[in-house]
């Protein structure tokens, strides 16, 4: 098992570019294999999640190759995979690739890691059965098989805000035989909308509803994934708690749904300048300066939380270091990640020596202006973000955190620890 040691660091500087996001990662390679003609894509995520997709679609003869920097992706007809698909711990590739299967009347039978496995699956194999989906699955969860099947016309009122169920249906109306409509109650991430739009689909979104008619040719686009700003997240929080750094993040991803951390962290007193605004394919993307900050205590509503679902564990991290109590409302959808995220991020602050309250669905922190004693041990049973969020504590912390199993970093950040310690970050494994 990997272990990765924080200690107690110095003030960060300098500039880094952290990985491309995730979610368009997975998206582009998804659009690109069943689009007429090469679609290119430079700056992809190479981290575990996206690689399995990759290796998942070329299951189905779908060409995903890496040329330079940039991968190329085309197909001429998909096959019949011989084997299981194994998305290893990725949800996003799991559930969106159940969506884009049915839509291609294809089959195929996924697995996914012991992360995966546990996590439900019910929640796109509902709706894909009411739109005429043929499925198997254990108890809602891995492995689920699909069978080659006829997808109807569909509206669905969203129950849970989730932005993989949302995607997954629309994926799968690119092959149905009349409209499919969506409705949010809460907006979600769009990446999935927008990326659909740009290939050419015939997608119309007005207010929380979504239509995608179907028959529209996709064509291969060429297209740049920008840094992500979940990555971006870990250093922004290291830098704030440690006094006398400043850090310039490079050309960020500012989508709304995704930047509501960047806001709470203001709210909190964070310092985060943003220069160069521009477009990246296809979203705005910035250069952000963080300084160290005192932090204070904030209340974050269960409304905000969708636009920082992935960030709460590093979230929870800043508030540790910040003076006074920090509420956060609205974390059902926390316990369905990688690990019980909840728990999870409890756990971690614990271990930390940091005092905290959790219920169903809220978790509150006893901030500690600064004082967090640190020298504990986390365990990141599959999750990424807690190692990375444990680690950041650990940073800012009096005594070093212990990161078992932290080679879970790799499925969405795979050089966390080489650029965290160019920017003067001490960590040992
Ligand atoms: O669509 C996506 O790319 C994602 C949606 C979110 O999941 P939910 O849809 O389960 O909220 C998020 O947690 C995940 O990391 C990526
Ligand atoms: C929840 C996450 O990803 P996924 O659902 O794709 O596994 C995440 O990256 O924090």
């Amino acid at each position: 098992m990997t272990v990765l040691t924080a200690h107690p660091s110095g003030p960060l500087r300098g500039t880094m570019r952290v990985p491309s996001d995730k979610s368009m990662s997975h998206r582009a390679l998804m659009l690109g294999a069943v689009a007429q003609g090469v679609t290119r894509i430079a700056s992809i995520l190479e981290a575990g999640d996206v690689m399995s997709t990759a290796s998942a679609l070329r299951a189905f003869g779908v060409r995903v190759e890496r040329r330079g920097g940039l991968f190329t992706v085309s197909q001429q007809g998909w096959r019949r995979p011989e084997r299981a698909l194994d998305l290893g711990n990725a949800g996003t590739g799991a559930r969106l690739l159940m969506g884009l299967v049915a839509g291609q009347a294809a089959e195929a039978r996924f697995v996914g890691d012991p992360s995966l496995s546990r996590r439900p699956m019910s929640r796109v194999l509902e709706p894909l059965m009411a739109m005429g989906l043929r499925a198997e699955s254990r108890d809602g969860r891995l492995p689920v098989t699909i069978h080659a099947s006829k997808i109807k016309s569909f509206t669905y009122d969203m129950p849970v805000a989730s932005a993989q169920v949302k995607s997954a249906l629309l994926l799968a109306g690119l092959g149905a035989d009349g409209p499919v409509v969506i409705r949010e109650t809460v907006p979600t991430r769009d990446h999935t909308e927008t990326m659909l739009k740009a290939f050419g689909a015939d997608l119309e979104t007005d207010g929380h509803r979504i239509e995608l008619r179907p028959g529209a040719r996709l064509m291969g686009q060429t297209l740049s994934v920008p840094a992500d700003p979940s990555s971006a997240a870990f250093p922004m929080v290291a830098t704030l708690i440690m006094p006398g750094s400043e850090l310039r993040l490079d050309e960020v991803m500012l989508n709304p749904r995704r930047t509501g951390l960047f806001g709470s962290l203001r709210r909190m007193g964070a310092r985060i300048t943003e220069a160069n605004r521009r477009s990246s394919g296809g979203e705005e993307v910035a250069d952000l300066t963080v300084t160290s900050s005192a932090l204070k205590g904030v209340r974050i509503e269960a409304s905000e939380v969708p636009d920082m679902i992935d960030e709460i564990p590093v979230l929870a991290v800043a508030a540790a270091f910040a003076e006074g109590v920090t509420r956060i409302e609205g974390l059902e959808e926390l316990k369905v990640k990688e690990s019980d995220r909840l728990a999870a991020t409890a756990a971690l602050l614990r271990a930390g020596g940091v005092s905290c309250r959790t219920g169903e669905d809220w978790l509150e922190i006893d901030g500690t202006g600064g004082k967090v004693p640190g020298g504990g041990t986390v365990e990141t049973d599959h999750d990424h973000r807690i190692g990375m969020a444990a680690a950041v504590l650990g940073m800012g912390a009096k005594a070093p955190m212990e990161v078992q199993g932290a080679d879970a970093i790799g499925t969405s950040f795979p050089s966390f620890a080489e650029l965290m310690r160019g920017a003067g970050a001490r960590l040992s494994s």
